[in-house]
């Protein structure tokens, strides 16, 4: 059987600069997706038929809880799943079984319509809530409660008038087949339904001889295949060739881990309808069976890869939950079904606590500085990019902190997450902020990981230098980082509690008692400082309410296409993550107890070559989780609107000109933020292209950058040099289009196309 794996993706958009902050490592990512794999032959299909079983709804969820572990070995493109529970609790699981990425399926439905037929529901009922199966016609319901083929061939009808899909059960009895009469009873059973169905898409064929159900008696690979390959060979002759080939034909009767390998390999077998052995943990060994993933045979190489490389175990537990979401394709789209939107938040204006300086002791600050700033041309952490008068972002930093401690009157811990590439640098520029300290109390050290070869999900190799090979895991790496590093450990030990993290680019986020008072009392686990979308934010993520219940993220990639409208919807989606995040830490512990070891964050794959300089090197996937997307993973989180002099990130050099203007200002407390006349929104900056890199800016630019305040958007096209004292106001656009570089001369623009 071929079966097709094409799946279709959609590169995450670029966001607005405003958002770049949190969406900047998966520029050129994908959300992973299984999505919906257009199968060019027949894909499996797995049924798990729970029948009157069993006992007890926490029984049930005990189940699905065991399943769960088993889902990266499972790949989605090549397996259907959808589970038949009992009619009381197809709704209540719907969720969890959609977290699954499984289909639900009733065990029958009616032959009428609504009306007065107690004990019964419609085909239209089921759709009604949702649903999108059920099964019809299964042995016990002919034999046991009388059901007539002419019956299951009006619930077939009425299936198909509602939409529904349905596993259409049929089967011959011991003394048929003893007779001989097996393929009579097949074609009977099914003839009987034929004129009915108009939507094949629709209906899926499951073979059950009644004598191999609950029997233990499977029918023999051969005897299944000649069945099944005479069923196929009706419906051609009856209905079309086209339909023959393309309707899917299970076999049910006593299938189990044991048996199902064999069975599975006959051509006319399209997957199983299983009845006992869907009851037990087992079960998803044979799915996995059915339709393994790259985990099963490639995850070992991996392991073995990231021991020998010293990787600590939550850096290999973080890997493996990210490359099982790889390997089985699980749908992480989150269409606006599943959503609401946040009306609305406290806001940080309007908090009224007392703030309350004791919390200091049990808090630490970290900053995220992990990045290089390639980006902007730099070989080095971005944090050394100089900000203004003379000081980098590190040094402001340091600064922050001093004064914090000073103005608290108290000793306040602080650390970075250096990546391998910027710790060194890192650590010898702080080395005059003697107070700050040194080593495993001012830094962890983020972890790395493997790249993925695209085209067969091995680990990438490159021998020419092999640190190719390995890629940073993108900020959601924070959590293992900290667990792994055992800094969470010695934190928690040491009387920590809280935690503010922020990225090091954004000198807007320092510590605000009245928002670490307002986040300990509100007894929040995790909590996101987040702003108000704009019309420049819209292409980036936003945060919603989940209607399975707690706050979340949608970047782009997760949007469906046809919700595009909805997300880019700026007063119905109304604030983005700034990446300022309040994190409970003893929270965080247990949560790593609760997902044993690795966070379910969503994982988003970025694609590259292995040696990014050579653009003919083997093609590979880097996967990356970003660490908002925690708020997903705690129950009880929450979010506050802060005001945009919070976050005042640089991701171009576009923002780093708008930040070395006077629209910006240097507070006591060595924070950048906007002048107040601004209102809150920076000036929209947008230099040619050949400013990309910073030394290019800073040549534009040779008596530091032109006024800005009154400025709302300068665009400069071409090669220029500012004169001092140019004042830009309103929207304004330079042009030289000469081909040489010519000089803006000083004065006054406002609302003009100057062309030089
Ligand atoms: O009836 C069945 C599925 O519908 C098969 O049951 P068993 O797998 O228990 O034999």
């Amino acid at each position: 059987m071929a079966v097709c794996k094409s799946k279709k993706k959609r590169a995450l958009l670029c966001p607005s600069a405003a958002q770049a902050c949190f969406a900047e490592a998966f520029c050129e990512a994908a959300v992973l997706s299984a999505s919906d794999s257009a199968p060019m032959a027949r894909k499996f299909i797995v049924g798990g038929n729970w029948k009157c079983n069993p006992k007890t709804y926490k029984e049930c969820n005990e189940l699905l809880r065991g399943w769960k572990k088993s889902l990266p070995m499972v790949d989605r493109s090549a397996v259907e799943v959808v589970i038949c529970p009992p009619a009381l609790w197809l709704t209540s699981f719907t969720e969890t079984f959609e977290g699954l990425g499984m289909g639900v399926c009733a065990q029958n439905c009616s032959k009428t319509d609504a009306g007065a037929f107690t004990g019964e529901w419609t085909a239209a009922n089921l759709v009604d809530l949702g649903l999108q199966w059920t099964l019809l016609g299964h042995s016990e319901r002919r034999s046991l409660y009388g059901e007539t083929d002419e019956d299951v061939a009006l619930k077939v009808e009425k299936c198909q008038a509602a939409g529904l899909n349905v596993i259409l059960c049929i089967g011959e009895k011991l003394e048929e087949r003893e007779a001989g009469k097996t393929d009579e009873v097949n074609k009977r059973q099914l003839g009987a339904c034929l004129p009915k169905i108009k939507d094949w898409d629709k209906v899926v064929i499951a073979y059950e001889p009644v004598w191999a159900i609950g029997t233990g008696k499977v029918a023999t690979p051969e005897q299944a295949e000649e069945t099944q390959k005479a069923i196929r060979a009706y419906l051609s002759q009856a209905v079309s060739s086209a339909v023959a080939e393309k309707v899917r034909i299970q076999y049910g009767g006593s299938v189990n881990p044991e048996n199902c390998a064999e069975l599975i390999k006959q051509p006319n077998i399209d997957g199983f309808l299983v009845g006992g052995a869907s009851l037990k943990p087992s079960f998803m060994d044979i799915v996995k069976t059915v339709g393994p993933s790259k985990m099963v045979d490639v995850w070992p190489a991996y392991e073995s890869k990231m021991e020998k490389e010293g990787c600590n175990q939550a850096a290999i537990d973080a890997f493996k939950y990210n490359y099982g979401v790889l390997a089985s394709g699980a749908d992480v789209m989150l269409p606006e079904s599943k959503l609401d939107p946040v009306d609305s938040l406290p806001t940080f204006e309007k908090l009224k606590v007392k703030p309350d300086a004791r919390l200091l002791k049990k808090t630490l600050i970290l900053k995220l500085n992990g990045g290089l700033g390639t980006g902007m041309g730099l070989e080095k952490a971005k944090s050394l990019l100089e900000v203004t008068e003379g000081n980098t972002f590190l040094d402001l930093i340091a600064q922050q902190v001093a004064w914090m401690k000073k103005e608290f009157k108290t000793d306040l811990k602080f650390m970075l997450m250096n990546s391998f590439a910027t710790s060194a640098d890192t650590l010898e520029a702080l080395k005059k902020y003697t107070d700050l300290g040194t080593g495993s109390d001012l830094e962890f050290v983020q972890n790395k990981a493997p790249k993925v070869t695209a085209s067969d999900l091995t680990p990438a190799s490159w021998e020419k230098d092999s640190s190719h090979e390995w890629c940073p895991p993108g900020h959601g790496d924070l959590y293992p980082a900290m667990l792994g590093s055992g800094t969470l450990d010695k934190l928690l030990k040491k009387g920590y509690r809280y935690m503010f993290v922020s990225n090091s680019d954004n000198l807007g986020a320092t510590m605000d008692l009245k928002i670490l008072t307002h986040f300990v009392q509100s007894e929040a686990p995790f909590m996101m400082e987040v702003a108000e979308r704009t019309d420049a934010d819209k292409k980036g993520g936003h945060l919603a309410q989940s209607k399975a219940g707690g706050l979340l993220l949608r970047e782009s990639a997760q949007c469906p296409e046809a919700d595009e409208k909805e997300f880019q919807n700026t007063s119905k989606y109304k604030f983005f993550n700034t990446n300022n995040l309040w994190v409970d830490l003893r929270a965080l512990k247990n949560l790593f107890r609760k997902f044993d070891g690795a966070l379910p964050l969503p994982v988003m794959k970025n694609s590259k070559t292995v040696d990014p300089r050579d653009k003919a090197s083997t093609k590979v996937l880097q996967l990356e989780t970003a660490m908002g997307a925690a708020i997903q993973c705690f129950p009880g989180a929450s979010a506050l609107v802060i005001p945009r002099s919070r976050f005042a990130p640089v991701k171009t050099t576009n923002d780093l000109l708008a930040l070395r203007s006077d629209a910006y200002q240097l507070t006591e407390d060595f924070r950048i933020v906007l002048k107040e006349e601004r209102d809150g929104v920076p000036p929209d900056v947008k230099l040619d292209g050949m400013y990309k890199f910073t030394d290019a800016m800073e040549k534009m630019i040779p008596n530091g950058a032109p006024s800005l305040v009154g400025c709302k958007k300068l665009v400069v096209e071409g090669e220029v040099t500012f004169a001092k004292d140019v004042v830009i106001k309103g929207t304004v656009t330079i042009k030289n289009t000469s081909g040489g570089s010519k000089e803006v001369p000083s004065g006054t623009y406002e609302d003009t196309t100057k062309e030089l």
